[in-house]
């Protein structure tokens, strides 16, 4: 599952590089054959604007929203794309400047304007942005583009037209929610999001988005707070990318990635300062594990797991077998913030250099971790997990808390398993067998990959000079075995004579069933959504 190539051209650049907006959508060059029941559209989001006027944005995930799309309709294939007129992108295009702070790019106030009006530009309060680069998927009937704000893009899955921003906080109480929510079948969205309370009080609130109501009304509108999490630190929350579900539990990590909250409020009123400024490691906490149930909706607040420390983004899967809670995922040894990695001037070195950061940066493992949800006293010191197939531990101490080992699933030094995807509506929250994902060589993605998380067992596509982004799972129309179905991921291969492609695997051993290429180059796309 290693990368067998090395990228001595350092063609990767090309990915974190500008492009235009398309007019219309350009006709692909298919080779292969697509499965004919594939019809229907790959929408993805990403960074598309990396630099305005003479300004560059700094961090990864600071360019401009660009929504991207795949239709697939009769074995035809066309791309299109177009950036999304957030206030950020409209207000950045107007004034040829950065206007609203990024995740780690900071805008300054209009050297135009009289010293007055900056002064008050600074102490208007925090102009939160609506960036929305990271994902995009339905709520009831409609799509929205989303970072991890509080504000949500509504656009039109046809035309990428933006239809309008919607603030969460006027239906629920965050500051803003994952990237990552989880679905039911019946629509029911949940995510979790941090909660800066009055008096200062902090919580992670698990909020629930209803299926679309019978009178077709907006679910937003019927968005509650469903159950309240504890924050292991007064004024300091943890950052959370993602959480897991089962069918009848809430799993939330909490991460010794700490946003200091008094350097958040601060931050704003002084030059310069991002929202990557506001984060620091607890070098002490180590990891912890939270649960709550989901009906009733309620914390459990005795069931206190711990762990040593890692980074955690992206969560595989999670579910429940014999009393116990299995919890696959991404990690990232170490308390060090991975995103301190992941500045633009840093992904754009030369690939000797790009080798030299990944190897100071904490490294990747996929871990899979055993909870038991049945706790009794008189178990303290010994192993509570008697699952058979897994070496992970549970063992119960004196102070009541559950220290976890992890059975690791794969390790490569410096070499993840990232942006991972299962069979999501057969296998969310449900045992099963196959994780699906990128392969970063050093934070460079160079290979799709898929992993049996039962036996270890590995497969792998990948090219020569070719960067492929987050593979998601279509399954087979009819299908009965979990990975009957394709993978879909948006290629770049710089040198190519169409640098821009969708490729479809056979998601049962990677081969290769068609692509779909256009003359441009596509830059990164982080996640996103197929829609039938
Ligand atoms: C696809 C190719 C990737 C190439 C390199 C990748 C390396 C990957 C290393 C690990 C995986 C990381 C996954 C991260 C994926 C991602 O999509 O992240 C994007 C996240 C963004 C843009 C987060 C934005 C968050 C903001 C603006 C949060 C703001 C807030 C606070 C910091 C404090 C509380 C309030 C508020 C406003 C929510
Ligand atoms: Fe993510």
């Amino acid at each position: 599952m290693v990368s067998r190539v090395e990228h001595p051209a350092a063609s990767y650049k090309k990915i974190f590089e500008s492009v235009e907006e398309l007019n219309e959508p350009i006709p692909a060059v298919i080779t292969g054959v697509i499965p004919s029941w594939l019809g229907g559209s790959l929408l993805r989001m990403g960074p598309g604007l990396f630099e305005v006027g003479d300004e560059h944005f700094q961090h990864l995930f600071d360019g401009q929203a660009l929504i991207h799309k795949f239709d697939l309709k009769n074995g035809q294939v066309t791309y299109y794309r177009k950036f999304i007129r957030t206030d950020a992108y409209v207000r950045a295009m107007t004034e040829n400047r950065v206007v609203i702070t990024e995740f780690g790019t900071a805008a300054y106030p209009d050297p135009c304007k009289n010293i007055f009006s900056r002064f008050f530009t600074y102490f208007r309060g925090i102009e939160v942005t609506d960036n929305c680069l990271v994902n995009v998927y339905p709520i009831g009937e409609d799509f929205y583009a989303v970072t991890e704000t509080n504000y949500i893009t509504k656009v039109d899955p046809d035309s990428l037209e933006t239809l309008k921003k919607v603030d969460l906080c006027k239906y629920l109480s965050v500051n803003g929610v994952t990237a990552h929510p989880h679905t039911e079948r019946d629509g029911t969205l949940y995510n979790i999001g941090n909660c800066f309370g009055k008096n200062m009080s902090l919580a992670y609130n698990i909020v629930k988005i209803p299926p679309v109501p019978k009178d077709k009304s907006d679910p937003i509108e019927k968005s509650q707070v469903l159950v309240q999490l504890p924050s292991s630190e007064r004024l300091k929350p943890s950052y959370v990318h993602s959480f897991g579900m089962t069918d009848n539990y809430f799993v939330f990590v909490e991460q010794p990635v700490k946003i200091n909250l008094l350097k958040f409020l601060s931050a704003w009123s002084f030059r310069g300062a991002t929202y990557m400024d506001c984060f620091e490691p607890n070098a002490s906490m180590g990891t912890w594990f939270h649960l709550a149930s989901k009906e009733p909706a309620g914390y459990l607040s005795s069931h206190k797991f711990r762990t040593s420390a890692f980074n955690l983004f992206h969560h595989i899967n999670a579910y429940e077998d014999e009393g116990f809670i299995v919890v696959d995922l991404c990690a990232w040894k170490g308390h060090e913030f991975v995103y301190n990695y992941l500045y633009l001037a840093n992904v754009k070195e030369e690939w000797e250099e790009v080798k030299k950061a990944a190897a100071r940066a904490p490294q990747p493992e996929v871990r899979r971790y055993v909870l038991p949800l049945d706790i009794h006293r008189e178990d303290q010191g010994k192993n509570l997990v008697s699952l058979s197939y897994t070496t992970a531990t549970a063992v119960l101490h004196s102070d009541g808390t559950i220290w976890l080992e992890p059975e690791v699933l794969f390790s490569g030094p410096r070499q993840a398993f990232e942006f991972p995807q299962i069979n999501y509506s057969k296998c969310c929250g449900k045992k099963y067998s196959f994780a699906y994902g990128l392969g970063l060589n050093h934070f460079i993605p160079d290979r799709i990959v898929k992993l049996n998380v039962q036996t270890k067992e590995t497969w792998v596509w990948q090219e020569e000079d070719s960067y492929p982004s987050e593979p998601l799972f279509v399954p087979s129309p009819g299908a009965t075995e979990e990975d009957d179905g394709v993978l879909l991921s948006i290629v770049v291969k710089p040198g190519a004579q169409r640098p821009g492609s969708l490729l479809v695997l056979d998601a049962r051993n990677l081969t290769e069933l068609a692509r779909a290429e256009v003359n441009t180059i596509i830059p990164i796309t982080l996640h996103g959504t197929y829609k039938p």
